[in-house]
């Protein structure tokens, strides 16, 4: 990239959070950042236009299908219906739960203590033997994901496993494992049980939120009352926790979301696909609890302030995306909730580059002061001179702006290091920080 360049200068403030950031960062890549660097701005008009915008790492609504008579089978035993699980049969078949603690697969109850069922050891179907009534109520979810958390995406459900808490079990933070590049989301749906306890908590940008996953009665004119599951999906990225049981069995239905861009269909000439988000989410937003946020009036503010940096001289804006992503989801067609919109309205303005990013923090000798430099990602194929001590070059005439509302701050689990619900033994599936870097169009 052919763009200015100067040595460090100093007059930023030291940041906790983003000490964390760079420890994490480094532990993650075991590299030093490379030569190339964006100087980092906290609280611009950009990153106060980019707070406005975070919007909910989840969504949760009530399935108006009919789920009652699902029956399951664990290993072709009758396990009973979606209304009336068996669970003892439930618990004959199932192993302990493990987690991923960096490299290594461990049980530790003190951390997680549960059972699961794997996906390959279930299967559902209506009594009668339906069992498109079942496909349909996976397909109803996938469609309410694809005008709320992956707005104009194509959405997949696969069912991961069914987890089994009894009393006693519970989970601590972490987050999901990804198993494709596409994998970006988890669903969540409990079987008709009763239980105490067991609440499911969801941790975004600091603030935590309890989720009720029991099932709900819904009143109907036409069928009555019925009893509906209730449908939690968030983000991979979010980190979450199930509390104790306390009384009774919790046994819930894991989902892993993969979604992608949809191929292009013919357009009206009114098209915009913020439009078609907008639209969209004036009609899901009555019936859904949380959802990304898509103000038209929030995204512009972001647009109009690109456009007032690129007009006094700073060329290249970059800032975080809301979410984490594997290395090789940092790309247009797998960008999720906030990240997805904002991209889409962004490329019609201006030339956007997606790409994942490191913050590391320089010492000044003299004062002691810590600076903050964002870097692009390069892996030692491609840049392999980073860590022989070359001098940083700072680009002059472009500004890294890191809001408040940031998951690259988010790295920072309890002990720095990865805690999921399977290790990560290659490496592939590791959460990055990424940026979004904005620069004018050239034919402007
Ligand atoms: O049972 C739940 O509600 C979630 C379990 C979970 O987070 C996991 O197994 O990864
Ligand atoms: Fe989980």
């Amino acid at each position: 990239m052919d763009v200015d360049s100067s040595s460090v200068s100093s007059n930023s403030e030291p940041e906790h959070e983003l000490s964390i950031y760079e420890r994490i960062g480094e532990h993650l890549d075991s590299i030093s950042c490379s030569t190339e660097a964006y100087k980092v701005l906290r609280q611009t008009k950009l990153t106060q236009a980019l707070d406005n915008l975070a919007g909910s790492p989840f969504v949760s609504f009530k399935s108006r299908w009919d789920t009652a008579p699902f029956k399951l089978l664990v290993k072709g035993d009758d396990a009973g219906t979606w209304f009336k699980p068996d669970v003892e049969v439930l618990q004959k078949h199932a192993t302990p739960s493990p987690f991923g603690r960096g490299e290594e697969t461990v049980l530790d109850p003190t951390y997680r203590n549960g059972t699961e069922l794997k996906a390959d050891e279930l299967a559902f179907s209506l009594q009668g033997d339906k069992k498109s009534h079942y496909i349909s109520f996976v397909i109803h979810i996938q469609d309410e994901l694809a005008t709320s958390m992956f707005v104009g995406k194509s959405v997949t459900l696969k069912l991961y496993k069914l987890a089994i808490y009894g009393e006693g079990g519970h989970f601590d933070w972490h987050r999901d494992s990804t198993h494709s590049d596409a994998h970006h989301g988890t669903v969540l749906v409990a079987l008709n049980t009763e239980w105490e306890g067991g609440d499911l908590m969801l941790r975004h940008q600091g603030v935590e939120t309890v989720v009720n996953m029991h099932p709900t009665i819904s009143h109907s004119k036409k069928s009555g009352d019925q009893l509906q599951p209730v449908v939690v999906a968030f983000y991979t990225d979010t980190e979450h926790k199930v509390m104790p049981v306390t009384k009774g069995t919790r046994l819930v239905l894991q989902y892993d979301v993969e979604a992608v861009e949809q191929a292009p269909r013919y357009r009206g000439p009114s098209y915009t696909p913020l439009r078609e988000a907008v639209r969209r989410h004036q009609y899901i937003a009555s019936r859904i609890n949380t959802y990304p946020n898509l103000d038209q009036k929030v995204l512009q503010a972001v647009v109009d302030e690109i456009r007032e940096l690129h007009e006094k001289g700073s060329t290249f804006v970059a800032f975080p995306l809301t979410h984490l992503y594997r290395k090789a989801s940092v790309k247009k067609e797998y960008l999720k909730g906030t990240d997805s919109a904002l991209f889409d309205v962004l490329e019609n303005h201006f030339n956007v580059v997606l790409h994942p990013v490191l913050i590391c923090a320089v010492e000044d000798g003299w004062e002691r002061r810590e600076e903050f430099f964002a870097h692009k990602y390069k892996s030692s194929e491609e840049e392999p001179s980073r860590a022989k001590g070359r001098g940083r070059r700072v680009f002059k005439n472009a500004s890294f702006h890191l809001p408040q509302a940031s998951a690259i701050l988010q790295l920072s689990l309890p002990n720095g290091a990865h805690l999921g619900n399977e290790a990560q033994v290659n490496g592939e599936a590791r959460y990055y920080g990424a940026g979004m870097f904005v620069e004018p169009k050239s034919d402007e």
